[in-house]
């Protein structure tokens, strides 16, 4: 893998507020990263350093192999950053706004009509000034500005607050897209639900401190949270000996409810499926982001 960013042992201090403390990680190409942990945990700091808005009080930080507060064009042009709440100049047109952005970044202007349509602006739509947008048009002008000159690495504070679920979606596929061609993509979010099987890996920071890093299976690996199975037995089926006199099912209506371990799944879900004619239907569930989240903040591990 090739690293795009490196965060090597960065601090960064406000007066008193320890925003960040020690944290490392390295960011690759081609992989999309979801940041999350509480309000105040430490995210904006990251990306600001990242950025090189701010410099870190302790630690370093390289963005393409060099340091992004010393503000290189070259590093600056292939950086793309989409804030938490963007704002623009209300009286300027989407197209107007764009090219503006474009000449800062010395991008040709003709990238930038063929943005609107990759963010499903329509040509009307970009000769309208922004003052007319709804919420979900100025995050989608937010997002063409911040893919301006093909950035090889993308910061998207909160990008998806706004857009409805159908936007979202095309959010997401945009995001899929653009990692396929090898950018590094980092989504800063609460949603986590929505991150499921879209974040390729997952850093949870809470009071400024990493507390885990890794795929969504390698967290589940180390959490060891249980898997939920759910069965429904067949009309008039009894309940069969696999299920009985064990204190693992739980009875919620129809359906028989077990929370079982790692190693202890395969060998059950054996057991269940060597009976295909007792079962109406059966549900494999398991442990979410959510429930991740809880866990690695709750202190109970650490990856
Ligand atoms: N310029 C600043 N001066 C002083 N304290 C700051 C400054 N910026 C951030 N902080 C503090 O640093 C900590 C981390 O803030 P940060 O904005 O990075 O968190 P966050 O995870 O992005 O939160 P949110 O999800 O609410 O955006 C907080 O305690 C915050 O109050």
């Amino acid at each position: 893998m090739t690293m795009t960013v490196k965060i090597d042992e960065v601090s960064k201090r406000y007066g008193k507020v320890e925003a960040v403390k020690n944290v490392a990680f390295d960011l690759n190409v081609g992989e999309t990263i979801a940041l999350v942990g509480h309000n105040g945990a430490g995210k904006t700091t990251l990306i600001k350093l990242m950025l090189g808005l701010i410099r870190p009080t302790d630690g370093q930080v390289r963005v393409l192999g060099e340091d992004p507060a010393r503000g290189d064009f070259e590093v600056r042009q292939r950086l793309g950053y989409l804030p938490e709440s963007v704002s623009f100049h209300l009286a300027l047109t989407g197209r107007e706004t764009l090219s503006f952005y474009a000449r800062l970044k010395r991008v040709d202007v003709s990238e930038a009509d063929m943005l609107f349509e990759r963010v499903g602006l329509t040509p009307e739509a970009a000769d309208r000034p922004v003052r007319t947008y709804s919420k979900g048009m100025r995050q989608r002008l937010g997002l063409a500005q911040a893919l301006l000159g093909e950035p090889r690495v993308l910061l998207l504070d909160e990008p998806t607050s706004g857009l409805d679920p159908a936007l979202r979606r095309s959010f997401y596929d945009l995001v899929a897209d653009l990692r396929d061609r090898g950018a590094t993509v980092l989504l800063s979010s609460h949603a986590l639900t929505e991150l499921e099987g879209r974040a390729d890996r997952v850093i949870i920071v809470n009071r400024g401190i990493k507390i885990a890093d890794g795929t969504l299976d390698e967290l589940r690996r180390i959490a060891r949270l249980p898997t939920r199975i759910s069965i429904r037995l067949a009309n008039g089926r009894p309940v069969p000996p696999w299920a009985n006199g064990g204190s693992r099912w739980k009875r919620n209506g129809q359906t028989l409810e077990a929370d079982v371990l790692p190693e202890d799944k395969i060998a059950l879900l054996h057991d269940i499926t060597a009976h295909p004619d007792e079962l109406a239907d059966l549900a494999v569930a398991e442990p979410t982001l959510d429930d991740l989240y809880a866990h690695f903040l709750n202190g109970q591990g650490k990856a």
